[in-house]
């Protein structure tokens, strides 16, 4: 995977965008400078069964017009029916050797850690980026660890790893630099995109801070 995709990573659902229709919130940060995108349908009002397969494959549509590659969180079975380009697991998700098994060896797996010690684990098991998090505090996810700030991405550059990483959980236009500072190479964000009033222009304020931080 090329490790300038996760520049910005849009994570979102139908959930996360105070009614707006997906699609075009997709579309809007899309224009503004997104180059990642996580399909997260999750919380109270999240779609399922066949509305959430056909949301999918339309943002899969979309991503896919703007050569932007289309990750789905946690559903192995989903990704594979849509034919997303990776999926993205977490501590408690479904084990990366079963999942490892499940895709095909092109598809992209992206693991959630939150120490040095899960970074690690997720290397050797051969986790092709990371979401590191939460980085500050967030109520877009309810059971998120304890926030540790971006320093555990310093301690986990520290360590020796060179694994492409995304912070992630509560990240704004105001503490963006400090993450990417920390060693990150993107950032991952939902309600800060998914939320504005208007995706595009969030999106392209947080393109203007990772050109600081790579020129
Ligand atoms: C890029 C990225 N990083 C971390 C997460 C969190 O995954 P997880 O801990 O499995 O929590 P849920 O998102 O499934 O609620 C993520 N989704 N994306
Ligand atoms: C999906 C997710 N994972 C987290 C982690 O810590 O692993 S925090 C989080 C929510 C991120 O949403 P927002 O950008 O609105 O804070
Ligand atoms: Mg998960």
């Amino acid at each position: 995977m090329k490790r300038e995709w996760l520049n910005l990573y849009f994570v979102m659902g139908s959930t996360d965008c105070d009614g707006r229709d997906p699609r075009v919130v997709l579309q809007e940060a899309i224009n503004g400078g997104v180059s990642f995108f996580q399909f997260r349908e999750k919380g109270r009002g999240a779609k399922v069964g066949m509305e959430k397969k056909k949301l999918a494959r339309e943002l899969k549509e979309i991503c896919k017009r703007h050569d932007i590659p289309f990750i789905v969180n946690d559903d192995i079975e989903l990704a594979l029916e849509v034919e997303a380009d990776g999926v993205h697991i977490g501590q408690e998700d479904t084990p990366f050797s079963m999942v490892a098994e499940r895709l095909t060896p092109e598809m992209i797996i992206g693991v959630s850690c939150h120490t040095v010690e899960e970074a690690a684990a997720a290397v050797d098991d051969g986790a092709d980026y990371i979401g590191v998090g939460p980085m500050y505090f967030t109520t877009t996810k309810k059971d998120i660890r304890e926030v540790k700030g971006p320093e555990v991405i310093r301690e986990i550059r520290h360590a020796g790893l060179t694994v492409p990483i995304v912070g992630i959980g509560g990240i704004d236009a105001g503490n963006a630099l400090d993450v990417l500072e920390a060693g990150a190479d993107g950032v991952a964000v939902i309600s800060a995109i998914s939320k504005a009033v208007s995706a595009f222009e969030a999106a392209e304020e947080f393109c203007r801070i990772h050109n600081i931080v790579t020129k």
